[in-house]
């Protein structure tokens, strides 16, 4: 498990730690770690034009530390200093060292530019002139290398108030930064690096957490030698209608494609002949009328998807959500819950799977926003209507009450393509009927269905069939 931190959080556990090591040594690992891996980008270091950006901080002080020992490897490092104070003992390194202080046109000729103007001690939208310089480092030819986390991404949470250094690579010290796992702010953050400076004992419980395959593996059910269809899990998918066909057959390939024992589908006449051609393992019920009496026993449900949001869906979400299993709560009935926000009070488990969109329907709160303070928003949707949620996006997010925000790292942007949602609702659901928790089912689902989403693409566009087809060796390539 990939874990991170608040800014308030390091801040403290840097503190306990300091008053336990000498003055200043935190610092000199931390630079020297970042040292390190500037040398590695580099072909040579001899020779290389380093162009550091300085703030009046101590993340200033980082960049000022390791231009010193590329400077004393032989590259050409110049400081453009930014802010109001410098980080004195840094730049008499520096100096000491051969490197100079240059005016902000050394950006335009370095090799390589390190973003050390400000790192968790910022507080909101980068202001000039270090808003202009971050601007000018993402006109450079440059590879950027942001210390700690880029400057303009708020490291507790990524938001991005104004402008920010998009880095290819961040070195972040003692811990990973909430900010650097979660959009906009990550897609700023290019690669991370880790510098460990010993702060590890001395952190509190994670803020957030990104699962990894191994976890992932650990944590998917495996059939044992007296499992049954039953015992493997039973996933009733309520989804599909005259109109759209296309999302019942692609959550029940997700459902079947993840694992579950048995798919039971219920579903109007043409969505079941589209079923029932494309999944001869799925059990269907042909719906006369909005009753699912006849459907049998399950043991989740995914409701929503291609259903309609007029009254005889109304009807089956009415019925499935009223049931003592758990729901996953996927696009339609996402909408019907936002009109009549009683449907999601229940007191079996519930996982909703909403895209921005469908959360601002459902919490009142524009669409712009959510995406803009995308775990704000996952943790109050949780908080306010008692639910597991799994918010979609460009970094997908699962957040739970009292839990440690999850967020899914494996996604491409290929999949932002039409059914993959649909996809998802059928993985997770799958999971939930194999008795995982709506947490670990949305996470572990979010992970399989985003490295499968990659393998599909492969770096070309895919369509949504290939991601249901590409889920076995997503779950095989989990170790
Ligand atoms: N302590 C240690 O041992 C270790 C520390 N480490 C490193 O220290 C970093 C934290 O250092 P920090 O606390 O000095 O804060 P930091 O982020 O450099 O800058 C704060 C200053 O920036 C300014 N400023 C604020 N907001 C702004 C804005 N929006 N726009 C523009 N300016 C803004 C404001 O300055 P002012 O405006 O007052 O001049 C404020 O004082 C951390 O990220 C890591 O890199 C690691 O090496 C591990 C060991
Ligand atoms: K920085």
């Amino acid at each position: 498990m990939l874990t991170a931190y608040t800014a308030d959080q390091v801040r403290d556990a840097e503190r306990e730690l300091m008053a336990r090591v000498p003055e200043g040594s935190l610092m000199q690992i931390a630079a020297t770690g970042l040292a390190a891996v500037c040398a590695r980008l580099l072909p040579s270091v001899y020779g290389a034009r380093v162009a550091l950006l300085v703030g009046s901080g101590d993340n200033g002080g980082d960049a000022l530390y390791a231009g010193a020992r590329l400077a004393a490897r032989g590259a050409r490092v110049e400081a453009v200093l930014a802010g109001s104070r410098t980080h004195e003992a840094g730049l008499a390194a520096l100096l000491e060292h051969g490197g100079r202080i240059a005016d902000e046109s050394a950006l335009d000729a370095a090799d390589l530019i390190v973003d050390g103007l400000v790192g968790i001690g910022a507080t909101g939208a980068l202001r000039e002139p270090y808003a202009a310089l971050a601007r000018r480092a993402g006109e450079a030819d440059a590879l950027v290398v942001a210390v700690d986390v880029p400057s303009g991404v708020d490291a507790g949470t990524g938001e991005v108030a104004g402008a920010a250094v998009r880095a290819h690579v961040t070195v972040t010290m003692g811990a990973c930064k909430t900010g650097l796992l979660v959009d906009p702010g990550a897609g700023f953050a290019g690669a991370l690096e880790f510098v460990d400076i010993g702060l590890g004992p001395h952190l509190p419980d994670a803020d957030t957490g990104a699962l990894t395959g191994a976890d992932v593996a650990d944590l998917l059910p495996r059939p044992v030698a007296e499992s049954d269809k039953y015992r493997r899990g039973v996933v009733g998918i309520v989804a599909g209608s005259e109109s759209y066909t296309g999302a019942a057959v692609l959550a029940v390939g997700g459902a079947l494609r993840a694992g579950a024992g048995m798919v039971r589908y219920a579903g109007t006449s043409a969505p079941v002949a589209q079923v029932r051609a494309a999944w001869p393992e799925a059990v269907i019920t042909e719906l006369d009328g909005p009753d699912l009496g006849g459907v049998g026993r399950v043991q989740a449900w995914v409701l929503g998807p291609g259903l309609g949001t007029g009254g005889f869906a109304r009807e089956l979400a009415a019925q499935v959500l009223a049931s003592d299993v758990p729901v996953l709560v996927d696009a339609d009935a996402l909408t019907l819950a936002a009109g009549e926000r009683a449907l999601l009070r229940r007191t079996a488990p519930t996982l909703i799977t909403p895209h921005a969109g469908e959360l601002s329907r459902l919490i009142g709160v524009p669409g712009a926003r959510i995406e803009a303070a995308r775990l704000e928003h996952a943790r109050r949707a949780a908080a306010e209507l008692g639910v597991t949620v799994l918010l979609k996006g460009s970094t997908t997010v699962v957040a739970e009450e009292d839990r440690p925000v999850r967020v899914n790292r494996t996604g491409t942007p290929w999949l932002a393509t039409a059914g993959t949602g649909d996809v998802l609702a059928g993985v997770a659901g799958a999971l939930l009927a194999q008795g995982l928790s709506c947490y670990d089912a949305g996470s572990c689902a979010a992970y399989v269905h985003g490295v499968a989403g990659r393998l599909a693409a492969d770096g070309v566009p895919l369509v949504t069939t290939d991601v249901v087809a590409a889920i076995p060796e997503a779950i095989r390539s989990l170790g």
